[in-house]
């Protein structure tokens, strides 16, 4: 598995249903009132942030969001159904920028421009729901679907009793919404509004990279994009010098763009250690994820997420281990891939030590040790009282045993118990995940969750 904290999907709220143009036939009536009912609202897109989620792994493979728009209004006064609102959820610390404009079917995402082709997100692109413009006519009391539109008929909202025959034409020209109406011939087909300019809300206007907002609350829920408004029918434009208003308005459209998301890495764990300890190689061998292994320095060179599930039969114990890129020293002045580093550390909740036999000969493992806590804390005071555990890795090996006894004794002076493990045999590595574990609870009883 490939940890993913960043990912761009498309949102598009949902258009606003056209307003109907129809009319009532009353027994002995021949041309009754106006009667085309509203259009309704379009979906709006709201983003969620869900304490379930713990990566945006789903999003990775559904790129488009898209709500429903609004079904048009139809004869005898009846409304068009609203879209329903969308929600995308979006796991805890959810960082969310503005990309630029929704674009269409085919069109170049405005943020590819700037971006090496192996950034693209890729995934499959989930092709939306309910998206342009249906349309009902109705010809000579029959319901027909409008030319290259699937359709569907608006509720009932007036009394059929009083209605025998329903006729639905298109306004001559559709107004959009707030303007006034003025004359024309009736015509087959509405044009639609952008009415970008003529929202409930004044449009937002961001710029490329803007952060919008940070989703960090469980049940934050941000609307992203809202859908468009509903036109009015023709019920509505009836006055006393008009009492056949053949005209409606048609319904605006939805707003959409282009979102980047960021999380920061949201792991329990965080594995520390230098280039070729074996991080990557625990990983992997305690999870499903299957990150790169080398048998040299810096093959790790993006945070890698490992979902650790430890048996028990009573409730479900799952942890998630972030391997991360190999700390050097100098890390926390940005050397190597410090600041990287340290940052998808940040919000860890415990921290493991991984030790291993280094080829170099008279390198010490304590020293490592204390070099590591250096760059921690001179990257800043957040790590101060966050618990540790320390592993030495490879005691398949003979270095790895030889340094076993030496080891554990130093750091028992501090204090520290010491978990010998070797991530290729699996060794020890039981208890390791034991005692993170239990760091683990102990963290949070401190944070009182
Ligand atoms: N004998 C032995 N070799 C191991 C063990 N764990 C890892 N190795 C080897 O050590 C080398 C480095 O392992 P990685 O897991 O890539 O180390 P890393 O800490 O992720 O390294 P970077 O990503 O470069 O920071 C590989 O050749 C592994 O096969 C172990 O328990 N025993
Ligand atoms: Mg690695």
């Amino acid at each position: 598995m490939r940890f993913i904290d960043r990912v761009r999907i498309q949102v598009r709220a949902g258009d606003g249903g056209d307003g109907a143009v129809a009319w009532r036939r009353e027994a002995h009536v021949p041309k009754g009132g106006p009667a085309g009912g509203d259009g309704g609202d379009g979906g709006d897109v709201v983003l969620v942030a869900d304490a379930q989620l713990a990566t945006l792994l789903d999003l990775k493979y559904r790129q488009h969001h898209h709500a429903p728009s609004g079904r048009p209004g139809g004869g005898a006064g009846k409304n068009g159904r609203g879209g329903e609102t969308l929600e995308v959820h979006v796991p805890l610390g959810t960082a969310v920028y503005y990309e630029g404009e929704a674009t269409g079917h085919g069109e170049r995402p405005p943020w590819l421009d700037d971006e090496t082709p192996d950034e693209t997100p890729e995934g499959i692109s989930v092709e939306p729901d309910g998206e342009g413009m249906d349309n009902v006519w109705i010809v000579d009391g029959e319901e027909v679907e409008a030319p290259g539109q699937a359709g569907e008929p608006a509720e009932a909202e007036a009394d059929p009793e009083r209605v025998e025959l329903i006729e639905l034409g298109a306004p001559a020209e559709v107004v959009a919404i707030g303007e006034t109406i003025s004359g024309g011939a009736q015509r087959r087909h509405m044009r639609r509004g952008t009415g970008r300019s003529r929202r409930r809300e004044e449009p937002r206007s961001y710029e490329r990279g803007d952060l919008i907002c940070d989703l960090d609350a469980d049940g934050e829920r941000l609307t992203i994009a809202r859908g468009g408004r509903g036109g009015r029918g023709n019920v509505h434009f009836r006055s006393s010098t008009n009492r056949a208003p053949d005209r409606a308005e048609a319904g605006t459209e939805g707003e959409g763009m282009w979102l980047r998301l960021e999380l920061k890495l949201l792991a329990d764990v965080g594995i520390v250690g230098y280039p070729n300890v074996g991080k990557s190689t625990l990983i992997s061998a305690i999870s499903r994820a299957r990150p790169e292994i080398g048998a040299y320095p810096f093959t790790t060179l993006v945070p890698q997420l490992g979902v650790v599930s430890l048996p028990g039969d009573t409730y479900e114990r799952t942890m998630v281990v972030a391997d991360v890129p190999g700390l050097v020293d100098g890390a926390s002045e940005g050397r190597g891939l410090g600041h990287e580093f340290l940052r998808h550390l940040e919000r860890t909740r415990v921290l493991l030590h991984l030790l291993a036999p280094d080829p170099t000969p008279g390198r010490e493992l304590l020293r490592d040790l204390d070099a590591l806590e250096g760059e921690l804390r001179r990257y800043g005071p957040m790590f101060e009282g966050r618990p540790r555990v320390v592993a030495l890795n490879k005691i398949d090996t003979t270095e790895g045993q030889e340094l076993i006894k030496a080891t554990r004794r130093a750091l028992r002076k501090r204090n520290i118990p010491l978990f010998p493990i070797s991530a290729v045999t699996g060794e020890g590595t039981d208890a390791l995940l034991e005692a993170l574990w239990r760091r683990l609870q102990l963290a949070d009883r401190a944070r009182g969750t």
